[in-house]
Protein backbone atom coordinates (compact mmCIF):
# COMPACT_ATOMS: atom_id res chain seq x y z
CA UNK A 1 0.00 0.00 0.00
CA UNK A 2 2.56 2.37 0.71
CA UNK A 3 4.82 1.41 -2.07
CA UNK A 4 2.02 1.76 -4.54
CA UNK A 5 1.49 5.66 -3.19
CA UNK A 6 4.73 5.96 -2.98
CA UNK A 7 5.24 5.25 -6.83
CA UNK A 8 2.31 7.44 -7.08
CA UNK A 9 3.52 10.28 -5.81
CA UNK A 10 7.05 9.85 -7.80
CA UNK A 11 5.05 9.80 -11.06
CA UNK A 12 3.45 12.52 -10.24
CA UNK A 13 6.41 14.46 -9.38
CA UNK A 14 8.09 13.33 -12.77
CA UNK A 15 4.97 13.81 -15.17
CA UNK A 16 5.71 17.18 -15.58
CA UNK A 17 9.03 16.36 -16.72
CA UNK A 18 7.94 13.20 -18.33
CA UNK A 19 9.98 14.07 -21.88
CA UNK A 20 13.33 14.35 -19.64
CA UNK A 21 12.73 11.26 -17.99
CA UNK A 22 12.08 9.33 -20.65
CA UNK A 23 15.24 10.39 -22.98
CA UNK A 24 17.43 10.19 -19.78
CA UNK A 25 15.84 6.21 -19.35
CA UNK A 26 16.50 5.79 -23.15
CA UNK A 27 20.03 7.30 -22.94
CA UNK A 28 20.65 4.88 -19.72
CA UNK A 29 18.94 1.46 -21.82
CA UNK A 30 21.40 2.48 -24.56
CA UNK A 31 24.35 2.65 -22.36
CA UNK A 32 23.48 -0.13 -20.70
CA UNK A 33 23.27 -2.28 -24.64
CA UNK A 34 26.47 -0.88 -25.44
CA UNK A 35 28.39 -2.31 -22.42
CA UNK A 36 27.72 -5.61 -23.07
CA UNK A 37 28.49 -5.17 -26.56
CA UNK A 38 32.74 -5.20 -25.91
CA UNK A 39 32.93 -9.19 -24.29
CA UNK A 40 30.75 -9.98 -27.77
CA UNK A 41 33.66 -8.25 -29.90
CA UNK A 42 36.11 -9.85 -27.49
CA UNK A 43 35.40 -13.44 -28.37
CA UNK A 44 34.85 -12.59 -31.99
CA UNK A 45 38.64 -11.69 -31.69
CA UNK A 46 39.76 -14.77 -29.85
CA UNK A 47 37.90 -17.08 -31.52
CA UNK A 48 37.77 -16.13 -35.16
CA UNK A 49 40.66 -13.60 -35.50
CA UNK A 50 43.84 -14.62 -33.62
CA UNK A 51 43.66 -18.26 -34.34
CA UNK A 52 42.78 -17.50 -38.00
CA UNK A 53 45.53 -14.83 -38.63
CA UNK A 54 42.66 -12.72 -39.81
CA UNK A 55 44.34 -9.20 -39.42
CA UNK A 56 41.12 -7.51 -41.03
CA UNK A 57 38.98 -9.03 -38.76
CA UNK A 58 41.00 -8.42 -35.64
CA UNK A 59 41.53 -4.94 -36.31
CA UNK A 60 37.68 -4.58 -37.20
CA UNK A 61 36.69 -5.80 -34.10
CA UNK A 62 38.92 -3.48 -31.90
CA UNK A 63 37.12 -1.01 -33.81
CA UNK A 64 33.84 -2.15 -32.50
CA UNK A 65 35.29 -2.64 -29.46
CA UNK A 66 36.26 0.79 -28.97
CA UNK A 67 33.15 2.39 -30.70
CA UNK A 68 30.79 0.37 -28.13
CA UNK A 69 32.53 1.30 -25.25
CA UNK A 70 33.00 5.14 -26.49
CA UNK A 71 29.18 5.02 -27.01
CA UNK A 72 28.56 3.37 -23.52
CA UNK A 73 30.04 6.12 -21.66
CA UNK A 74 28.74 8.98 -24.09
CA UNK A 75 25.35 7.78 -23.37
CA UNK A 76 25.79 7.38 -19.64
CA UNK A 77 27.26 10.99 -19.18
CA UNK A 78 24.03 12.45 -20.73
CA UNK A 79 22.05 10.17 -19.06
CA UNK A 80 23.65 11.29 -15.56
CA UNK A 81 23.32 14.85 -16.74
CA UNK A 82 19.42 15.14 -17.25
CA UNK A 83 19.03 12.59 -14.12
CA UNK A 84 20.81 15.04 -11.83
CA UNK A 85 18.96 18.12 -13.08
CA UNK A 86 15.43 16.24 -12.34
CA UNK A 87 16.66 14.78 -9.20
CA UNK A 88 17.05 18.46 -8.29
CA UNK A 89 13.94 19.71 -9.48
CA UNK A 90 11.78 16.66 -7.25
CA UNK A 91 14.36 17.71 -4.01
CA UNK A 92 13.70 21.29 -4.13
CA UNK A 93 9.75 20.37 -5.14
CA UNK A 94 8.97 17.83 -2.52
CA UNK A 95 11.22 20.06 0.14
CA UNK A 96 9.24 23.59 -0.76
CA UNK A 97 5.92 21.65 -0.06
CA UNK A 98 7.18 19.63 2.92
CA UNK A 99 7.58 23.54 4.02
CA UNK A 100 4.68 25.02 2.53
CA UNK A 101 2.83 22.59 4.90
CA UNK A 102 4.20 22.70 8.37
CA UNK A 103 3.96 26.91 8.38
CA UNK A 104 0.40 25.90 7.83
CA UNK A 105 -0.02 23.50 10.84
CA UNK A 106 -1.17 24.30 14.45
CA UNK A 107 0.13 24.41 17.60
CA UNK A 108 -0.49 20.97 18.94
CA UNK A 109 2.38 19.93 16.22
CA UNK A 110 4.50 22.85 16.63
CA UNK A 111 5.24 21.50 20.72
CA UNK A 112 5.72 18.12 19.70
CA UNK A 113 7.61 18.07 16.83
CA UNK A 114 11.40 16.81 17.18
CA UNK A 115 12.81 19.49 15.37
CA UNK A 116 15.84 16.99 14.55
CA UNK A 117 14.10 14.46 13.33
CA UNK A 118 12.69 16.50 11.15
CA UNK A 119 15.61 18.42 9.74
CA UNK A 120 17.08 14.59 8.89
CA UNK A 121 13.30 14.62 6.95
CA UNK A 122 14.05 17.16 5.10
CA UNK A 123 17.06 16.66 4.11
CA UNK A 124 18.32 13.48 3.95
CA UNK A 125 15.04 11.32 3.69
CA UNK A 126 14.13 13.21 0.30
CA UNK A 127 17.61 12.79 -1.16
CA UNK A 128 17.35 9.03 -0.65
CA UNK A 129 13.72 9.25 -2.45
CA UNK A 130 15.35 11.22 -5.28
CA UNK A 131 17.85 8.71 -5.36
CA UNK A 132 15.68 5.74 -5.31
CA UNK A 133 13.38 7.53 -7.90
CA UNK A 134 15.83 8.75 -10.60
CA UNK A 135 18.40 6.29 -10.80
CA UNK A 136 17.48 3.22 -8.96
CA UNK A 137 14.11 2.51 -11.14
CA UNK A 138 15.74 3.14 -14.35
CA UNK A 139 18.90 0.73 -13.41
CA UNK A 140 16.58 -1.65 -12.18
CA UNK A 141 14.75 -1.64 -15.55
CA UNK A 142 17.96 -1.50 -17.39
CA UNK A 143 19.16 -4.24 -15.67
CA UNK A 144 16.23 -6.81 -16.28
CA UNK A 145 16.25 -6.25 -19.83
CA UNK A 146 20.47 -6.43 -20.08
CA UNK A 147 19.97 -9.73 -17.84
CA UNK A 148 17.00 -11.57 -20.13
CA UNK A 149 19.48 -10.59 -23.05
CA UNK A 150 22.31 -12.15 -22.12
CA UNK A 151 20.64 -15.28 -20.77
CA UNK A 152 19.83 -15.81 -24.08
CA UNK A 153 23.26 -15.59 -25.21
CA UNK A 154 24.34 -17.52 -22.54
CA UNK A 155 22.11 -20.20 -23.02
CA UNK A 156 23.29 -20.11 -26.87
CA UNK A 157 26.80 -20.84 -25.42
CA UNK A 158 26.34 -23.41 -23.32
CA UNK A 159 23.23 -24.43 -21.51
CA UNK A 160 24.32 -26.90 -18.95
CA UNK A 161 26.84 -24.43 -17.64
CA UNK A 162 24.32 -21.91 -17.82
CA UNK A 163 21.59 -24.15 -16.19
CA UNK A 164 24.06 -24.80 -13.22
CA UNK A 165 24.84 -21.07 -12.78
CA UNK A 166 20.85 -20.34 -12.25
CA UNK A 167 20.56 -23.16 -9.95
CA UNK A 168 23.41 -21.13 -7.71
CA UNK A 169 22.12 -17.70 -8.61
CA UNK A 170 18.54 -18.89 -6.71
CA UNK A 171 20.02 -19.90 -3.54
CA UNK A 172 22.64 -16.66 -3.27
CA UNK A 173 19.59 -14.58 -4.52
CA UNK A 174 17.37 -16.07 -1.37
CA UNK A 175 20.30 -15.68 1.25
CA UNK A 176 20.40 -12.07 0.16
CA UNK A 177 16.87 -11.81 0.43
CA UNK A 178 17.54 -12.31 3.93
CA UNK A 179 20.34 -10.26 4.45
CA UNK A 180 18.04 -7.09 3.16
CA UNK A 181 15.22 -8.06 6.30
CA UNK A 182 17.86 -7.80 8.08
CA UNK A 183 19.65 -4.04 6.71
CA UNK A 184 16.12 -3.17 6.36
CA UNK A 185 14.98 -3.51 10.28
CA UNK A 186 18.79 -2.13 11.53
CA UNK A 187 18.13 1.06 9.37
CA UNK A 188 14.92 1.77 10.85
CA UNK A 189 16.60 1.64 14.55
CA UNK A 190 19.70 3.76 13.35
CA UNK A 191 17.53 6.08 12.00
CA UNK A 192 15.50 6.72 15.04
CA UNK A 193 18.59 6.65 17.28
CA UNK A 194 20.65 9.02 15.35
CA UNK A 195 17.58 11.31 14.74
CA UNK A 196 17.79 12.06 18.69
CA UNK A 197 21.02 12.87 18.61
CA UNK A 198 20.75 14.99 15.63
CA UNK A 199 18.50 17.02 17.45
CA UNK A 200 20.31 17.32 20.87
CA UNK A 201 23.19 18.33 18.82
CA UNK A 202 21.09 20.81 16.77
CA UNK A 203 19.36 22.30 20.13
CA UNK A 204 23.29 22.61 21.90
CA UNK A 205 24.62 24.43 19.00
CA UNK A 206 22.11 26.69 18.38
CA UNK A 207 22.15 27.77 21.92
CA UNK A 208 25.77 27.29 22.46
CA UNK A 209 26.68 30.65 24.74
CA UNK A 210 23.27 29.77 26.30
CA UNK A 211 24.40 26.74 27.80
CA UNK A 212 27.72 28.34 28.62
CA UNK A 213 26.21 30.81 30.24
CA UNK A 214 23.26 29.07 32.49
CA UNK A 215 25.69 26.30 32.99
CA UNK A 216 23.62 23.60 32.31
CA UNK A 217 26.86 21.97 30.16
CA UNK A 218 27.15 18.78 32.36
CA UNK A 219 23.68 17.90 32.35
CA UNK A 220 23.72 18.13 28.73
CA UNK A 221 26.99 16.27 28.51
CA UNK A 222 25.36 13.31 30.52
CA UNK A 223 22.54 13.00 28.35
CA UNK A 224 24.22 13.64 25.31
CA UNK A 225 26.93 10.67 26.06
CA UNK A 226 24.01 8.18 26.33
CA UNK A 227 22.30 9.09 23.00
CA UNK A 228 25.89 8.88 21.72
CA UNK A 229 26.34 5.56 23.27
CA UNK A 230 22.78 4.40 22.00
CA UNK A 231 23.62 5.67 18.39
CA UNK A 232 27.20 4.25 18.16
CA UNK A 233 25.83 0.88 19.37
CA UNK A 234 23.11 1.38 16.49
CA UNK A 235 25.87 2.63 13.82
CA UNK A 236 28.08 -0.76 14.67
CA UNK A 237 25.36 -3.02 14.51
CA UNK A 238 24.31 -1.51 10.77
CA UNK A 239 27.90 -1.38 9.74
CA UNK A 240 28.20 -5.53 10.94
CA UNK A 241 25.48 -6.50 9.54
CA UNK A 242 26.27 -4.35 5.82
CA UNK A 243 29.99 -5.78 6.05
CA UNK A 244 28.35 -9.57 6.31
CA UNK A 245 25.97 -8.67 3.58
CA UNK A 246 28.54 -7.75 1.40
CA UNK A 247 30.97 -10.39 2.24
CA UNK A 248 28.10 -13.10 1.42
CA UNK A 249 28.07 -11.45 -1.70
CA UNK A 250 31.36 -11.69 -1.89
CA UNK A 251 31.76 -15.06 -1.44
CA UNK A 252 28.84 -16.14 -3.41
CA UNK A 253 30.62 -14.14 -6.50
CA UNK A 254 33.89 -16.07 -5.64
CA UNK A 255 31.79 -19.50 -5.70
CA UNK A 256 30.52 -18.95 -8.99
CA UNK A 257 33.31 -17.94 -11.16
CA UNK A 258 35.13 -21.15 -9.71
CA UNK A 259 31.83 -23.08 -11.09
CA UNK A 260 32.09 -21.49 -14.27
CA UNK A 261 36.18 -21.85 -14.43
CA UNK A 262 35.83 -25.63 -13.29
CA UNK A 263 32.69 -26.70 -15.30
CA UNK A 264 33.32 -24.39 -18.22
CA UNK A 265 37.06 -25.60 -18.30
CA UNK A 266 35.42 -29.29 -18.50
CA UNK A 267 33.13 -28.74 -21.04
CA UNK A 268 36.17 -26.81 -22.99
CA UNK A 269 38.34 -30.03 -22.97
CA UNK A 270 35.25 -32.09 -23.92
CA UNK A 271 35.45 -29.70 -26.55
CA UNK A 272 31.70 -28.41 -26.80
CA UNK A 273 32.69 -24.59 -25.76
CA UNK A 274 35.53 -22.68 -27.11
CA UNK A 275 38.39 -20.33 -25.22
CA UNK A 276 36.97 -17.51 -26.09
CA UNK A 277 33.39 -18.84 -25.74
CA UNK A 278 34.51 -19.65 -21.83
CA UNK A 279 36.09 -16.12 -21.24
CA UNK A 280 33.23 -14.81 -22.77
CA UNK A 281 30.65 -16.98 -20.58
CA UNK A 282 32.59 -15.78 -17.09
CA UNK A 283 32.83 -11.91 -18.42
CA UNK A 284 28.90 -12.25 -19.32
CA UNK A 285 28.00 -13.77 -16.03
CA UNK A 286 30.18 -11.46 -13.76
CA UNK A 287 27.79 -8.96 -15.41
CA UNK A 288 25.20 -10.99 -15.55
CA UNK A 289 25.55 -11.53 -11.29
CA UNK A 290 25.68 -7.42 -11.08
CA UNK A 291 22.37 -6.82 -12.23
CA UNK A 292 21.03 -9.66 -9.89
CA UNK A 293 22.36 -8.41 -7.04
CA UNK A 294 21.61 -4.74 -8.04
CA UNK A 295 18.07 -5.90 -8.06
CA UNK A 296 18.23 -7.58 -4.65
CA UNK A 297 19.94 -4.55 -3.61
CA UNK A 298 17.13 -2.46 -5.34
CA UNK A 299 14.64 -4.18 -2.37
CA UNK A 300 16.81 -2.81 0.26
CA UNK A 301 17.11 0.76 -1.12
CA UNK A 302 13.26 0.29 -1.82
CA UNK A 303 12.97 -0.18 1.63
CA UNK A 304 15.52 2.38 2.94
CA UNK A 305 12.90 4.87 0.49
CA UNK A 306 9.80 3.59 1.98
CA UNK A 307 11.07 4.27 5.53
CA UNK A 308 11.82 7.62 4.39
CA UNK A 309 8.78 7.96 2.27
CA UNK A 310 6.74 7.30 5.69
CA UNK A 311 7.94 10.19 7.21
CA UNK A 312 7.80 12.47 4.16
CA UNK A 313 4.51 11.34 4.35
CA UNK A 314 4.19 12.18 8.40
CA UNK A 315 4.64 15.95 7.15
CA UNK A 316 2.76 15.91 4.14
CA UNK A 317 -0.39 14.61 5.69
CA UNK A 318 0.10 15.57 8.89
CA UNK A 319 -3.80 16.99 9.32
CA UNK A 320 -3.85 20.64 8.85
CA UNK A 321 -5.32 23.27 10.79
CA UNK A 322 -8.87 22.43 11.37
CA UNK A 323 -8.77 19.62 8.47
CA UNK A 324 -9.01 21.97 5.45
CA UNK A 325 -6.68 22.53 3.01
CA UNK A 326 -6.02 26.53 2.72
CA UNK A 327 -7.50 26.62 -0.89
CA UNK A 328 -10.83 25.85 0.70
CA UNK A 329 -11.26 28.91 2.65
CA UNK A 330 -11.36 32.09 2.00
CA UNK A 331 -8.76 34.81 1.84
CA UNK A 332 -8.24 37.25 3.62
CA UNK A 333 -6.00 40.15 1.68
CA UNK A 334 -6.03 42.70 4.95
CA UNK A 335 -7.52 42.41 8.46
CA UNK A 336 -9.71 45.46 9.39
CA UNK A 337 -11.48 44.03 12.70
CA UNK A 338 -11.25 40.75 15.04
CA UNK A 339 -14.11 40.24 17.15
CA UNK A 340 -13.69 37.57 20.08
CA UNK A 341 -17.10 36.24 21.36
CA UNK A 342 -17.47 34.61 24.21
CA UNK A 343 -14.11 32.82 23.71
CA UNK A 344 -13.34 29.61 25.91
CA UNK A 345 -10.49 27.79 25.38
CA UNK A 346 -7.82 25.14 27.31
CA UNK A 347 -4.92 23.16 26.64
CA UNK A 348 -5.27 19.65 26.85
CA UNK A 349 -7.04 19.69 30.34
CA UNK A 350 -6.29 23.19 31.56
CA UNK A 351 -8.73 25.94 30.93
CA UNK A 352 -7.22 28.96 29.98
CA UNK A 353 -9.23 31.51 28.94
CA UNK A 354 -13.17 31.56 29.70
CA UNK A 355 -15.99 33.84 28.16
CA UNK A 356 -13.35 36.14 27.07
CA UNK A 357 -15.10 38.71 24.44
CA UNK A 358 -12.68 41.65 23.01
CA UNK A 359 -12.82 43.69 19.94
CA UNK A 360 -10.16 44.94 17.94
CA UNK A 361 -10.42 47.83 15.13
CA UNK A 362 -7.59 48.86 12.50
CA UNK A 363 -6.29 52.74 13.83
CA UNK A 364 -6.07 51.58 16.75
CA UNK A 365 -3.75 50.43 19.58
CA UNK A 366 -4.72 47.88 22.00
CA UNK A 367 -3.24 46.82 25.32
CA UNK A 368 -4.10 43.60 27.10
CA UNK A 369 -2.58 42.94 30.40
CA UNK A 370 -2.62 40.76 33.22
CA UNK A 371 -0.79 38.44 35.44
CA UNK A 372 1.69 35.88 34.09
CA UNK A 373 -0.39 33.14 32.91
CA UNK A 374 -3.17 34.76 32.47
CA UNK A 375 -3.75 34.02 28.57
CA UNK A 376 -2.63 36.91 27.03
CA UNK A 377 -0.41 34.91 25.02
CA UNK A 378 -3.03 32.77 23.94
CA UNK A 379 -5.01 35.39 22.63
CA UNK A 380 -2.40 35.61 20.17
CA UNK A 381 -1.79 32.11 19.23
CA UNK A 382 -5.81 32.13 18.51
CA UNK A 383 -5.77 34.54 16.20
CA UNK A 384 -2.99 32.59 14.36
CA UNK A 385 -5.00 29.66 14.51
CA UNK A 386 -2.74 28.00 16.22
CA UNK A 387 -5.14 25.99 18.56
CA UNK A 388 -8.88 26.03 18.13
CA UNK A 389 -11.27 27.33 20.85
CA UNK A 390 -13.64 25.17 22.68
CA UNK A 391 -16.78 27.58 22.53
CA UNK A 392 -17.76 31.12 21.62
CA UNK A 393 -15.87 32.63 18.03
CA UNK A 394 -13.41 34.69 16.70
CA UNK A 395 -14.97 36.73 13.93
CA UNK A 396 -12.36 38.02 11.38
CA UNK A 397 -13.12 41.15 9.58
CA UNK A 398 -16.71 39.54 10.44
CA UNK A 399 -16.29 35.97 9.44
CA UNK A 400 -15.20 33.10 11.44
CA UNK A 401 -11.82 32.68 11.69
CA UNK A 402 -12.54 28.74 10.90
CA UNK A 403 -12.99 29.93 7.29
CA UNK A 404 -10.43 31.78 6.91
CA UNK A 405 -6.66 30.69 5.18
CA UNK A 406 -4.46 30.31 7.98
CA UNK A 407 -1.21 31.21 5.54
CA UNK A 408 -3.68 34.20 4.95
CA UNK A 409 -4.28 34.99 8.21
CA UNK A 410 -0.48 34.01 9.66
CA UNK A 411 0.84 36.53 6.61
CA UNK A 412 -1.28 39.63 8.18
CA UNK A 413 -0.63 39.51 11.58
CA UNK A 414 2.71 40.16 11.82
CA UNK A 415 3.89 38.75 16.18
CA UNK A 416 6.91 40.14 18.06
CA UNK A 417 6.89 38.18 20.96
CA UNK A 418 9.31 37.66 23.80
CA UNK A 419 11.36 35.66 22.15
CA UNK A 420 13.54 37.27 19.79
CA UNK A 421 14.07 35.39 16.35
CA UNK A 422 17.20 36.77 14.43
CA UNK A 423 19.59 35.07 12.27
CA UNK A 424 23.36 35.01 11.43
CA UNK A 425 23.26 37.71 8.42
CA UNK A 426 23.45 41.31 8.15
CA UNK A 427 21.01 44.18 9.83
CA UNK A 428 19.81 44.43 6.84
CA UNK A 429 19.09 41.04 5.73
CA UNK A 430 17.36 40.80 9.04
CA UNK A 431 14.82 43.65 8.47
CA UNK A 432 14.16 43.15 4.77
CA UNK A 433 14.54 39.19 5.33
CA UNK A 434 15.16 38.63 1.13
CA UNK A 435 12.06 41.12 0.40
CA UNK A 436 12.79 42.78 -2.90
CA UNK A 437 10.12 45.68 -2.77
CA UNK A 438 11.52 46.68 0.88
CA UNK A 439 14.46 50.15 -0.07
CA UNK A 440 16.73 51.37 2.12
CA UNK A 441 14.60 54.66 2.83
CA UNK A 442 12.05 52.14 4.50
CA UNK A 443 14.74 50.39 6.52
CA UNK A 444 15.87 53.79 7.94
CA UNK A 445 12.04 54.81 8.77
CA UNK A 446 11.47 51.64 10.83
CA UNK A 447 15.22 52.01 12.76
CA UNK A 448 13.65 55.45 13.57
CA UNK A 449 10.43 54.38 14.92
CA UNK A 450 12.37 51.66 17.25
CA UNK A 451 15.12 54.16 18.26
CA UNK A 452 17.75 52.53 16.63
CA UNK A 453 18.89 54.65 13.80
CA UNK A 454 21.84 56.61 15.47
CA UNK A 455 23.11 53.21 16.62
CA UNK A 456 23.00 51.78 13.46
CA UNK A 457 24.10 54.02 11.86
CA UNK A 458 27.35 54.86 14.21
CA UNK A 459 28.20 50.93 13.38
CA UNK A 460 31.27 50.92 11.21
CA UNK A 461 29.29 48.70 8.61
CA UNK A 462 25.87 50.17 9.27
CA UNK A 463 23.10 47.78 7.64
CA UNK A 464 25.85 45.96 6.54
CA UNK A 465 27.18 44.88 10.33
CA UNK A 466 26.75 41.25 10.91
CA UNK A 467 24.95 40.23 14.31
CA UNK A 468 26.23 36.78 14.24
CA UNK A 469 23.57 33.84 15.43
CA UNK A 470 20.56 34.76 16.97
CA UNK A 471 21.74 38.18 16.95
CA UNK A 472 24.41 37.48 19.73
CA UNK A 473 26.28 40.48 18.78
CA UNK A 474 23.85 43.20 19.99
CA UNK A 475 22.31 43.39 22.98
CA UNK A 476 18.76 41.85 24.20
CA UNK A 477 17.03 45.38 24.17
CA UNK A 478 18.96 46.25 20.55
CA UNK A 479 17.33 42.42 19.50
CA UNK A 480 14.24 43.35 20.41
CA UNK A 481 14.39 46.65 18.85
CA UNK A 482 15.01 44.95 15.53
CA UNK A 483 12.14 42.57 16.02
CA UNK A 484 10.06 45.00 16.15
CA UNK A 485 11.63 46.76 13.05
CA UNK A 486 10.62 43.50 11.24
CA UNK A 487 7.39 43.40 12.11
CA UNK A 488 6.86 47.04 10.79
CA UNK A 489 8.28 46.44 7.62
CA UNK A 490 6.05 43.81 7.00
CA UNK A 491 3.14 44.37 5.10
CA UNK A 492 0.60 43.21 7.67
CA UNK A 493 -2.27 44.61 8.67
CA UNK A 494 -1.98 43.40 13.21
CA UNK A 495 1.01 43.91 14.70
CA UNK A 496 1.11 41.94 17.70
CA UNK A 497 3.86 43.12 20.52
CA UNK A 498 3.77 40.59 22.88
CA UNK A 499 6.48 41.82 25.78
CA UNK A 500 8.89 43.11 23.06
CA UNK A 501 9.76 45.56 25.01
CA UNK A 502 10.66 44.41 28.53
CA UNK A 503 14.26 44.32 27.79
CA UNK A 504 14.31 48.00 27.28
CA UNK A 505 14.73 50.80 29.89
CA UNK A 506 11.56 53.09 30.40
CA UNK A 507 12.52 55.88 28.78
CA UNK A 508 13.45 54.03 25.52
CA UNK A 509 10.37 52.13 25.74
CA UNK A 510 8.29 55.44 26.34
CA UNK A 511 9.90 56.74 23.35
CA UNK A 512 9.16 53.91 20.81
CA UNK A 513 4.92 53.77 22.30
CA UNK A 514 5.40 57.39 20.96
CA UNK A 515 6.96 56.82 17.83
CA UNK A 516 4.21 53.57 17.12
CA UNK A 517 1.32 55.74 17.89
CA UNK A 518 2.12 58.11 15.00
CA UNK A 519 2.89 55.27 12.71
CA UNK A 520 -0.19 52.68 13.47
CA UNK A 521 -1.61 53.70 9.92
CA UNK A 522 -4.47 51.22 8.91
CA UNK A 523 -2.61 49.18 11.47
CA UNK A 524 -4.62 47.25 14.70
CA UNK A 525 -1.83 47.59 17.07
CA UNK A 526 -2.01 44.92 20.77
CA UNK A 527 0.63 45.21 22.66
CA UNK A 528 1.33 42.75 25.52
CA UNK A 529 2.80 43.73 28.32
CA UNK A 530 3.38 43.74 32.69
CA UNK A 531 4.87 46.95 32.66
CA UNK A 532 1.83 49.30 32.73
CA UNK A 533 3.79 52.27 31.77
CA UNK A 534 3.60 51.06 28.42
CA UNK A 535 -0.06 50.34 27.71
CA UNK A 536 -0.94 54.07 29.19
CA UNK A 537 -1.42 55.34 25.41
CA UNK A 538 -3.39 52.62 24.01
CA UNK A 539 -6.90 53.37 23.05
CA UNK A 540 -8.00 50.12 24.96
CA UNK A 541 -7.00 47.96 27.47
CA UNK A 542 -8.33 44.62 28.29
CA UNK A 543 -7.79 43.11 31.76
CA UNK A 544 -7.39 39.73 32.27
CA UNK A 545 -7.56 37.77 35.60
CA UNK A 546 -7.45 33.45 36.00
CA UNK A 547 -8.68 33.39 32.34
CA UNK A 548 -11.75 36.15 32.42
CA UNK A 549 -11.90 39.80 31.16
CA UNK A 550 -12.01 41.17 34.71
CA UNK A 551 -11.54 44.87 33.17
CA UNK A 552 -11.54 47.21 30.06
CA UNK A 553 -11.36 50.57 28.98
CA UNK A 554 -8.61 53.33 28.56
CA UNK A 555 -6.22 53.91 31.39
CA UNK A 556 -7.71 56.79 32.97
CA UNK A 557 -11.17 55.09 33.28
CA UNK A 558 -9.63 52.25 34.67
CA UNK A 559 -7.53 54.15 37.15
CA UNK A 560 -11.08 55.91 38.24
CA UNK A 561 -12.55 52.51 38.46
CA UNK A 562 -9.99 51.74 41.33
CA UNK A 563 -10.31 48.24 40.85
CA UNK A 564 -7.42 45.33 40.10
CA UNK A 565 -5.65 47.71 37.31
CA UNK A 566 -5.61 50.50 39.45
CA UNK A 567 -3.88 48.37 42.26
CA UNK A 568 -1.61 46.25 39.23
CA UNK A 569 -0.20 50.40 38.08
CA UNK A 570 0.64 51.46 41.05
CA UNK A 571 2.50 48.43 42.08
CA UNK A 572 4.25 48.53 38.97
CA UNK A 573 5.32 52.27 38.20
N1 LIG B 1 1.36 24.77 24.66
C1 LIG B 1 0.84 24.75 25.87
N2 LIG B 1 0.38 23.61 26.39
C2 LIG B 1 -0.18 23.58 27.63
N3 LIG B 1 -0.33 24.67 28.41
C3 LIG B 1 0.11 25.85 27.94
C4 LIG B 1 0.71 25.96 26.65
N4 LIG B 1 1.04 27.27 26.45
C5 LIG B 1 0.66 27.93 27.57
N5 LIG B 1 0.10 27.09 28.46
C6 LIG B 1 -0.46 27.44 29.76
O1 LIG B 1 -1.52 28.34 29.54
C7 LIG B 1 -1.53 29.37 30.51
C8 LIG B 1 -1.56 30.74 29.82
O2 LIG B 1 -0.35 30.90 29.11
P1 LIG B 1 -0.02 32.26 28.34
O3 LIG B 1 1.33 32.08 27.71
O4 LIG B 1 -1.14 32.61 27.46
O5 LIG B 1 0.06 33.27 29.55
P2 LIG B 1 0.57 34.78 29.57
O6 LIG B 1 -0.48 35.56 30.25
O7 LIG B 1 0.98 35.22 28.22
O8 LIG B 1 1.83 34.60 30.51
P3 LIG B 1 3.19 35.47 30.56
O9 LIG B 1 2.81 36.84 30.98
O10 LIG B 1 3.98 34.77 31.61
O11 LIG B 1 3.81 35.38 29.21
C9 LIG B 1 -0.31 29.16 31.37
O12 LIG B 1 -0.73 28.58 32.58
C10 LIG B 1 0.55 28.20 30.61
O13 LIG B 1 1.21 27.32 31.45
Amino acid sequence: MNRTHMLKAIIHNFSKHKSSFLIASLLLLLSSFFSVLTPYFIMKILDESIPFGEWSSLLGYIALAFIATFLNNLTKLLSDYVFSKLARTFVINIRSRCIAHLQQMNGEYYTHINSGDMLKTIFEDIENIQQTATYSFVNFAADILISVGMLFFLGWLQPELLMGLLLLQVFVFLGQKKFNRWVEAQSISLRSASGELYSLIQEVISNLMNFVVIGVNSLFREKYMKLEKTNAKQQIKTQLVFSLSNGFLQLSGMIITLFILGYGGYKVIEGSLTIGGLITFNVYSQRLIAPIMRASQFQTRLAGALASWQKIRDILEAPLNWGESDAMLNKCSSIRSIDFQNVTFQYDDKLVLSKVSMQFESKKIYAIVGESGSGKSTITYLMLKLWPIEKGNILVNGTSINRISTTDLRQQIAVVSQNTLLFNDTIYNNLALGSTTITEADVMEVLRIVELYEFVMQLPQQLQTEIGEQGIRISGGQRQRLSIARALLRPASVLILDEATSMLDPITEEKIMFNLNQHIQDKIVIVIAHRLRTVVSSHEIYLLHEGRLAERGNHESLLAGKKQYQAMFERTV
